[in-house]
C-alpha cells in the first residue's frame, strides 16, 4: 500500500542526501519515479545535496498540479511508482493535498523532504499540511548540531552577521554563505535561538569576557571616594 511520508528536520541534516538515496534504492529495484524540487540553492530543475551529489528534477511552480501531471503521464502509458519531493516546505497546501490524493487513488508512494519551521520558528504552510496529512512524519536520524553541541532544532536567519526574526518567509540561502551581505542560516538549539546567540555572537561574547580582566588591569577604575564620617 502506497504511503505519504514526510522526512523532516532542520536545514543541513541530510534531507536532500536522503532524497537522492531513496531514489537510488527504489530505482535500483526497477521502480520508476519522478523527482521534484522547488528553489534548490543550486538553481532550478536540480536537486542538490551538500555532499556533492545532485540530479535533474522537475521544478515545482505554484501553478503545478501534481494530480494532473501524474494522471496525464499515467494515461499516456508512463509507469510511475513513486515521487520524490524535495524542499516540500515551499509547496502550497493544495499541492500537498494533490500528493495525498496521488497516494490514495493512484497507489503511488510519495516521499516528501523539507524543513518544518522557518527562521521565526513558525511552520511553513506546506510543512503544516504535510504534518496534517502524512501517513508518517519521520525526523531524520542525523542531527544537525548547535554550536554548543546540543541537538539543533531551529533554523536562525543571519543577515550581516546578526540574527534576525523579521522578514520574508522565503529567502533561499545556505548555512555558510561565502559572501558578506548575503542572507545565511545557522541551526541552533532552542535555548540559543531564544537568546539570539549565534556562533558569531557566542564567540564575540567569549572574547570580551577574556579581554575584560586584562583591560581592567591596564586601565583600572578610579577608586571610590572615601566618605568622611560626620
Ligand atoms: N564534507 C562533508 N563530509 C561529510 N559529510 C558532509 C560533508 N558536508 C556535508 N556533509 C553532510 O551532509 C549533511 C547535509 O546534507 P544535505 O542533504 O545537503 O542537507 P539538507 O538537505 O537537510 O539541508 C550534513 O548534515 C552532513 O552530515
Ligand atoms: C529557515 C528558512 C529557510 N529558508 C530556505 C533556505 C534554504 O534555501 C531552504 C532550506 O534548504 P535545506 O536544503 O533544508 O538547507 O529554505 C527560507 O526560505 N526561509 C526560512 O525561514
Amino acid at each position: 500500500m502506497a504511503e505519504l511520508v514526510f522526512f523532516s528536520g532542520t536545514m543541513d541534516c541530510g534531507k536532500s542526501t536522503l532524497a537522492l538515496q531513496m531514489d537510488h534504492n527504489h530505482a535500483a529495484r526497477g521502480r520508476v519515479g519522478l523527482i521534484f524540487t522547488k528553489l534548490d540553492r543550486a538553481g532550478s530543475n536540480v536537486l542538490s545535496s551538500r555532499l556533492g551529489l545532485s540530479t535533474g528534477a522537475l521544478e515545482v511552480g505554484d501553478d503545478l498540479d501534481f494530480w494532473e501531471g501524474v494522471v496525464s503521464r499515467a494515461t499516456a502509458g508512463q509507469r510511475i511508482d513513486y515521487l520524490i519531493c524535495d524542499e516540500a516546505q515551499f509547496y502550497t497546501c493544495e499541492q500537498v493535498e494533490q500528493l495525498a490524493r496521488i497516494v490514495d487513488e493512484m497507489d503511488v508512494d510519495v516521499f516528501a523532504f523539507g524543513i518544518t519551521a522557518d527562521f521565526r520558528t513558525e511552520l511553513f504552510p506546506g510543512s503544516k499540511r504535510l504534518i496534517e496529512l502524512a501517513d508518517r512524519v519521520q525526523v531524520l536520524q542525523v542531527e544537525a548540531l548547535c554550536w554548543c553541541g546540543r541537538r539543533a532544532t531551529t533554523n536562525a536567519r543571519v543577515v550581516d552577521g546578526s540574527m534576525v526574526v523579521e522578514g520574508e518567509q522565503v529567502v533561499v540561502g545556505d548555512t555558510n554563505a561565502a559572501e558578506p551581505g548575503v542572507v545565511e542560516y545557522e541551526v541552533l538549539c532552542r535555548r540559543h535561538y531564544m537568546r539570539r546567540m549565534t556562533s558569531h555572537a557566542a564567540r564575540a561574547s567569549a572574547q570580551s569576557a577574556e579581554v575584560l580582566p586584562f583591560e581592567l588591569d591596564v586601565c583600572p577604575l578610579p577608586p571610590l571616594p572615601i566618605t568622611q564620617a560626620d
